[in-house]
């Protein structure tokens, strides 16, 4: 398989079967970026190291890739499987979206207590670096005949070259699975063989995406596989249950604990970690070790004479060092998962996630600009069945953040779990919209898209400064139903309401974002996720009070953040179950994604809860994502009872009085307006230099 095949944004798992419990994924992502601090002694990598590693891939940071080889070819014929895939996904509407932002921000900033939110559009300038200006280079002709340069060898010096070097000092995976078996295998001859093989042009574009969709589809039947036999070998305690299984293959040998392992007592721990903390290959064998038991509680934990709490104990310890979080996230993300897939997340967030770019629809065509950005030695794919907007990037001779199309605004960089609120919220054309903390505006302009320049958004975010990026935003990709303003999420409705839907992509605390922001692992404190779980639950609210619940068929809210805390998700959305009874949660229409958690850790939600879903980087190759989407009307009233009915005129006449002042208080009046809207339109007929009609009688008053 070759390496863009491998690293594609892979189809999401379909949901499970009604019933069904959420299921770990045995998929494997790909190797530790850390790795290379194999030969250190301690096994940490230190967090600012990790944040710069983990910064974007070299293209979304306006950075040369390597040259892709070969030229990139087009024509008319080619153009043509693009409008087919296009058309093909035309009719899948809503399930076929776009994704939103840059690879720090690859949902847009996350907030951090110190300087209020971190992660910018601007980290997806491009270097001032004039060999990287593409404006400077020349475009690559398209010539469907010949492909010479693909026999060109890489220059032993380069990137390439250095990565394969690298990949070969790798050591083995913490746990090593089939599935790395099988990529090892095909990686040490893969490469060179791949870009010329795997190159896509908007030619074979169509095949390739039937191969891939076949692929995905084996993939998940053998993972359903694997997991029913999970299920079948049953798992530990009710804290584990679900834990799943090492690896196939191993029943027949698991009859007790590694010869040679002992778990160290909490006194030999304390010791280890003051003699400077074991070395990496010894963490990775007692890691390794401890899954395996915990996997198999019943059969294997029992021999060892010690409690399951300890080897618990002694594997979150062996994470937040492996790894570099601090010991109290390490543990609270590590609850999340049965035991072997928390394992699998934490390596998912060593691994960067794929650059994607989300088609803006008011200025092009995705075919169009996959053809222009192939023309310019750009290597692309479409980001999987579930988008029909979005592009994935495997190679670029040029920055993406700034070729001429990019400029042009006929892309945005957008991760691509950053599509799924947008999604979700489904704004229809003509509607009035609130994206109540919109800065930078990747979610923003994708909904000026689909409601295609009509209807109005008001794009707001409480930092001033971050606003510009957003209006930068906006201006670039052309949208004109967008009104930027800068208020505290929490005075809306005040400040205005009566929307048709709401989107609150709220500040949260960004741990499904790590591998764009290593510096979450130590930053984040129980404080942090008290704080803003708090401010969540505040803003959740004014966003369910922003919409106007009257309206025919209801009005919709959007709740999503890009972590994957509990505190910061379900817990805030069962709050606003609780606090506001005008508002049920819905499905949110995403096809993929885990249900929400109804029971966590002696917590127990709505049962609801499960409409929201979960998107995990190692399960859906995207960054954690969580989405939840209420649909908000206005309450049935009780039936009248004899003494209601005598009061009903006094109540009438108090809540025609209370309507008023509600109207009021949200500053809507139609008729004052007019005036106002008339002389708007006038204005805009003299701009394209036509005679405006007379004004009315109201408007010249
Ligand atoms: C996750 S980001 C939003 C990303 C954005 N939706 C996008 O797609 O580009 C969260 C935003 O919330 C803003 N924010 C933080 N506190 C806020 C508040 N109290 N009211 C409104 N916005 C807030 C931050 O400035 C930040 O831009």
């Amino acid at each position: 398989m070759g390496r863009r095949q491998r690293n594609k944004q892979p189809d999401p798992e379909p949901l499970p079967e009604p019933g069904a419990a959420a299921k770990p994924s045995f998929k494997k992502l790909g190797k530790r970026k850390a790795d290379a601090d194999i030969q250190s002694k301690r096994p940490a990598k230190k967090a600012k190291e990790g944040a710069a590693k983990s910064k974007p891939a070299a293209a979304a940071k306006g950075k040369k890739v390597p040259e892709a080889k070969g030229k990139a070819k087009g024509t008319a014929k080619q153009a043509e499987a693009w409008d087919d895939e296009d058309e093909g996904n035309a009719g899948s509407g809503e399930g076929w979206e776009d994704v939103d932002d840059d690879a720090k921000m690859a949902d847009g900033p996350t907030f951090d207590d110190d300087e209020g939110l971190i992660g910018d559009l601007d980290e997806f300038d491009v270097d001032d670096d004039a060999d990287d200006d593409p404006l400077r280079r020349p475009t690559q002709e398209l010539d469907l005949g010949s492909d010479e340069s693909d026999d060109e060898p890489a220059p032993p010096t380069s990137r390439r070259a250095a990565k394969k070097a690298k990949k070969a000092a790798r050591p083995p995976k913490v746990i090593p699975t089939a599935s790395d078996a099988s990529s090892s295998s095909s990686s040490s001859d893969d490469d060179d063989e791949d870009a010329a093989a795997d190159r896509v042009t908007a030619a074979n574009f169509a095949a390739r995406s039937r191969a891939l969709d076949a692929q995905a589809a084996a993939d998940a039947a053998l993972d359903r596989a694997e997991l029913q036999r999970a299920d079948a070998d049953g798992a530990g305690d009710e804290e584990f249950a679900g834990a799943d299984e090492m690896e196939e293959g191993e029943d027949e040998v698991d009859t007790g604990v590694a010869e040679g392992f002992v778990l160290p007592t909490a006194e030999e721990r304390a010791a280890e970690r003051a003699a400077g903390g074991p070395d990496v290959a010894a963490v990775q064998r007692r890691m390794r070790e401890c899954v395996r038991v915990l996997g198999r509680w019943r059969a294997l934990g029992a021999g060892t004479g010690r409690a399951r709490a300890e080897f618990v104990e002694q594997l979150v310890a062996d994470i937040a060092s492996y790894y570099g979080y601090n010991d109290f996230l390490a543990e609270k993300l590590f609850q999340l998962f049965p035991v072997a897939e928390a394992i699998e997340f934490f390596e998912a967030n060593e691994v960067p996630r794929p650059v994607t770019i989300r088609t803006n629809t008011l200025r092009t065509r995705r075919r169009d600009l996959a053809q222009a950005l192939i023309n310019r030695g750009v290597t692309l794919e479409p980001i999987g069945k579930w988008t029909n907007v979005g592009l994935q990037v495997f190679e670029s001779n040029v920055p993406i953040g700034a070729t001429p199309e990019y400029l042009a605004g006929q892309y945005m960089l957008q991760a691509a779990s950053s599509f799924l609120p947008v999604i979700a919220l489904a704004p229809q054309p003509n509607e009035r919209v609130l994206d109540m903390a919109s800065s930078p505006g990747g979610k923003t302009t994708h909904m000026a898209a689909l409601m295609q320049n009509t209807g109005i958004i008001f794009a707001n975010d409480a930092s001033k400064v971050r606003t510009k990026s957003l209006t930068a935003n906006v201006h670039r990709l052309g949208c004109k139903n967008v009104v930027v303003c800068s208020y505290d999420g929490r005075e809306f409705p005040k400040v205005m309401g009566g929307f048709d839907r709401v989107l609150l992509d709220a500040p949260c605390s960004g741990t499904g974002v790590i591998s764009k922001d290593a510096s979450v692992k130590i930053n984040k404190s129980e404080r942090d996720f008290a704080l803003l779980s708090h401010l969540q639950k505040q803003l959740i609210l004014c966003a369910l009070d922003s919409v106007n619940a009257g309206r025919a068929g209801g009005a919709y809210v959007v709740y999503s953040t890009c972590s994957v805390t509990v505190d910061e998700n379900e817990a805030v959305v069962d709050y606003a179950l609780r606090k506001r009874p005008g508002a049920r949660l819905v499905e949110t229409g995403l096809a993929f994604g885990r249900e929400g958690f109804t029971r966590f850790r002696g917590k127990t939600f709505d049962e609801s809860v499960k409409l929201t879903r979960r998107f995990y980087p190692h399960a859906h190759n995207m960054d954690g994502f969580f989405v939840a989407k209420f649909k908000v009307e206005r309450r049935a009233k009780a039936a009248p009872t004899a003494d209601a009915e005598a009061d009903a005129p006094v109540k009438a006449k108090a809540k025609a009085v209370e309507a008023e002042a509600s109207l009021e208080e949200v500053g809507f009046d139609e008729e004052a307006d007019k005036p106002y809207l008339e002389d708007a339109k006038r204005r805009r007929i003299k701009a394209k230099g036509l005679r405006p009609p007379r004004r009315t009688v109201e408007a010249a008053a």
